[in-house]
């Protein structure tokens, strides 16, 4: 929905809006893809060995335009609207520029509009999280009721006491016996000691109580959540951003079990109290409580109509919040990217745009929840001022004793204070329940492609050959553009083909139809006969096929750890064999810790060459039959290069190898080379023949050796420059 309200900065936002398409091709996507293609159960097991946090980023499509800080006059508004009757009472203090609701930058393309309304909490599943603590429930719950009728019997005890110093009152010191005064005392004060002693050991019971069931709880579904998103199709985090998916594991989770802890210690706590209280008062004074009982609907109404719209700001405040957090998170990300392109400032300005809107949405719910504290307090301080001037003029004409009132007045005033209490739980049962529902909908979604179920081919019969027949393919995200159409292709098993073609024209696609990142939309995939559609895709994606990136990922550990992530099972000697195997054993073996070496997040602290060859290293752990590999030495410079591909050449050995071919040089030897153009295959045959027929393929080499010979003048007249590029 694109709504520009305002004028000043209406271009700018429309100019963001059409420039900024929201980028897909990421490095989120290939961390995903890394994780995915060594099967799910290992990520759980890379949480185990490794100290950081997996942290996905994504990559920005541009620089951010837009959000200028034209400052525009206050707004005081108070909206009449929803049903009819929904009250939102709040300010807004916004600049201009504020008022573009569409995003108009990098932000572009989230899934949720920031009124989704959806999202609705889910009592079923919260009960299943619940009632495994069901006996500390109930034990937590009888705990706050004791403190409840504490809290109730001690007014009508302090009457009592009142009541009796009252027999003293007037006498002078003298008059009285001491030893009687303190006899008379000793049975209420004794008793009053014993209440507030069993009120504070329930106290401590039920919180003791509580924190314990808040932090299991939130521990299982923190667990369940994650387990849950990771197993989720990649079109799934085609849609989603990271930063608002870490947000869901973290600050929604908090929000959830603080509001729980809260509702049941001080909502219970309270509610009991109202209704015992409010029995009390009736007891003690029936005349006085009907006059106080008769402002309790004026209350209800007031709760029920701006609870709702509270309900409905809670959750526009919290999806901003969650976009400022993505915006935050993925900078920090992909900080060398911000820095190569000098974008920390215009960062910290969406950052700033982001978390005002969030500040402008977390002060109406502010407001509205400070407005009703303060209606709510209005009230019932009046009515405290009412049942003492009545009470008084009771009193005068003796209805009532000096202790009743004492009583009555004590017992009002803890209504009272459970009244505002429960007001200043509104907020946070508001909060806790959108968030849970929040949390509730991810843990409710199911995958399309059940990761652990499907079959295995038995050894005897696995080969390595892979067959294509007539796929057809479009992304989830953009169903109008076909990116494969009827691509056929065998590769036989053995045999190393490649895929080349320009960019944008299918190639990684068709490597990650092979690893059933997607299932494509016709035709099929097999693998030795067997349909790829009934494989398990754990098996497939740990076991079967292994996935070389172009820039692979490495996880912030040891290289040790990052090598084994390809077969958690492998032994010692096989992660040495594997690192031999790439050409990683010299390099590793020369740093001071060895294999313990820690390697940064990403493998930040590793030259490209290096973490390429350890990704070599971890895919061929696990011996697989197929091999993908996607381009895997066009990152780097022409001495890695070398290294790299004689690791390749020794990887690629008796398993049927599909490449992804950017730089037609290292494909010069493949058995059948594949030209696709705009998702179609265009030509197929060897280096040698393709050249022959002087078509698209020929081409293609033609001009990639232009584009290196123009390369290698412009290094020639600028030698010692850089020519590195981040991202
Ligand atoms: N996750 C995605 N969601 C939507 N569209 C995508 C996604 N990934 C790729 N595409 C689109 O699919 C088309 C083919 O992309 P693909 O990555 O397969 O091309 P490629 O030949 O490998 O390109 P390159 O050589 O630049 O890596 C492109 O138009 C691309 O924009």
């Amino acid at each position: 929905m694109l709504k520009l309200l305002l004028t000043p900065n209406r271009q700018s936002c429309w100019q963001g809006l059409v420039r900024s398409p929201y980028s897909t091709d990421s490095k989120h996507v290939l961390l995903r893809k890394t994780i995915q293609s060594f099967g799910v159960g290992k990520s759980s097991f890379l949480q185990t060995t490794r100290g950081n946090s997996l942290r996905p980023s994504l990559r920005p499509a541009h620089t951010v335009t837009g959000g200028t800080t034209s400052s525009g006059p206050r707004v005081v508004r108070v909206l009449l609207g929803g049903t009819g009757v929904s009250l939102t009472l709040g300010y807004q203090y916004r600049r201009w520029f504020v008022h573009c609701e569409a995003p108009a930058n990098r932000l572009a393309g989230q899934r949720y509009a920031l009124e989704d309304e959806r999202v609705r909490f889910d009592w079923w599943k919260f009960w299943r999280y619940l009632k495994h603590h069901l006996g500390k429930l109930i034990g937590a719950i009888l705990a706050a009721l004791a403190v409840a009728y504490f809290n109730i019997q001690i007014p009508n005890l302090l009457g009592v006491l009142v009541n009796k110093l009252a027999r003293y009152a007037g006498s002078s010191l003298k008059d009285i016996d001491t030893a009687s005064f303190f006899r008379d005392m000793r049975g209420p004060a004794f008793q009053l000691f014993g209440m507030y002693l069993a009120q504070s050991g329930f106290t401590f019971l039920y919180i003791l109580l509580l924190s314990q069931i808040g932090e299991q709880m939130a521990a299982s579904i923190r667990q369940d959540l994650f387990r849950q998103i990771i197993i989720q199709d990649l079109e799934f985090f085609d849609h989603n951003r990271t930063g608002e998916l870490v947000n869901r594991l973290t600050a929604d989770v908090q929000d959830f079990k603080s509001s729980f802890k809260q509702c049941i210690s001080q909502g219970l706590r309270s509610f009991a109290q109202l209704v015992g209280g409010g029995i009390s008062l009736f007891w003690i004074s029936p005349q006085l409580a009907s006059i106080a009982l008769v402002s309790v609907p004026v209350a209800v109404v007031m709760f029920s109509l701006l609870g709702r719209s509270l309900r409905h700001l809670s959750k526009k405040s919290q999806a901003q919040s969650e976009r400022a957090t993505s915006v935050s998170e993925e900078a920090l990300a992909n900080i060398r990217t911000v820095r190569a392109s000098a974008s920390e400032y215009s960062e910290v300005e969406l950052f700033r745009v982001e978390t005002e809107k969030s500040a402008v949405l977390s002060q109406q719910l502010g407001a509205g929840i400070a407005v009703f504290q303060a209606l709510s307090n209005l009230c019932l301080n009046g009515m405290v001022l009412t049942t003492l001037l009545l009470g008084g003029h009771f009193m005068s004409a003796n209805s009532i004793s000096a202790g009743d009132l004492m009583a009555f007045l004590v017992a009002a005033q803890g209504v009272q204070r459970s009244l505002a209490q429960g007001s200043i739980l509104l907020g946070s049962v508001i909060r806790g329940m959108t968030a849970g529902a929040r949390v509730f909908e991810y843990l409710n979604l199911e995958p399309k492609i059940d990761l652990k179920h499907g079959l295995t081919i038995p050894a005897e019969s696995l080969r390595g050959e892979v067959r294509f027949e007539g796929v057809e393919f479009v992304y989830p995200t953009r169903p109008n553009q076909r990116v494969l159409r009827d691509f056929s292709l065998v590769l036989r098993p053995g045999q190393t083909v490649a895929l080349v073609g320009a960019s944008g024209s299918g190639k990684s696609t068709v490597a990650s139809l092979l690893e059933r990142f997607y299932e494509p939309t016709g035709g099929r995939i097999t693998i030795d006969g067997y349909e790829l559609a009934h494989i398990s895709p754990s098996w497939l994606r740990g076991e079967l096929i292994g996935f070389i990136e172009q820039q692979p990922v490495l996880f912030g550990t040891t290289i040790y750890e990052n090598i084994k992530y390809g077969r958690p099972g492998a032994t010692r000697e096989e992660v040495l064999q594997a690192a031999k195997l790439s050409q990683s054993h010299d390099f590793v073996s020369k740093l001071p810790d060895g294999y313990d070496t820690m390697v940064g997040e990403r493998g930040i602290q590793l030259s490209g060459g290096q973490r390429q060859r350890i990704a070599i290293a971890r895919a061929l752990l696990k011996q697989p039959t197929i091999l993908i590999l996607d381009e895997a030495t066009s990152a780097l410079d022409a001495a890695s290069e070398a290294v790299v591909q004689s690791a390749l050449d020794a990887a690629v050995l008796d398993r049927t190898t599909l490449v992804i071919a950017h730089r037609l040089s290292t494909i010069r030897n493949a058995d059948v080379i594949v030209v696709l153009n705009q998702g179609q295959i265009v030509e197929v045959g060897n280096h040698d023949s393709l050249i022959k027929q002087r078509g698209y393929y020929y081409e293609l080499v033609k001009q990639q050796e232009r584009q290196q010979q123009q390369q290698q003048q412009q290094q020639d007249q600028s030698p010692g420059q850089d020519s590195r590029v981040y991202g």
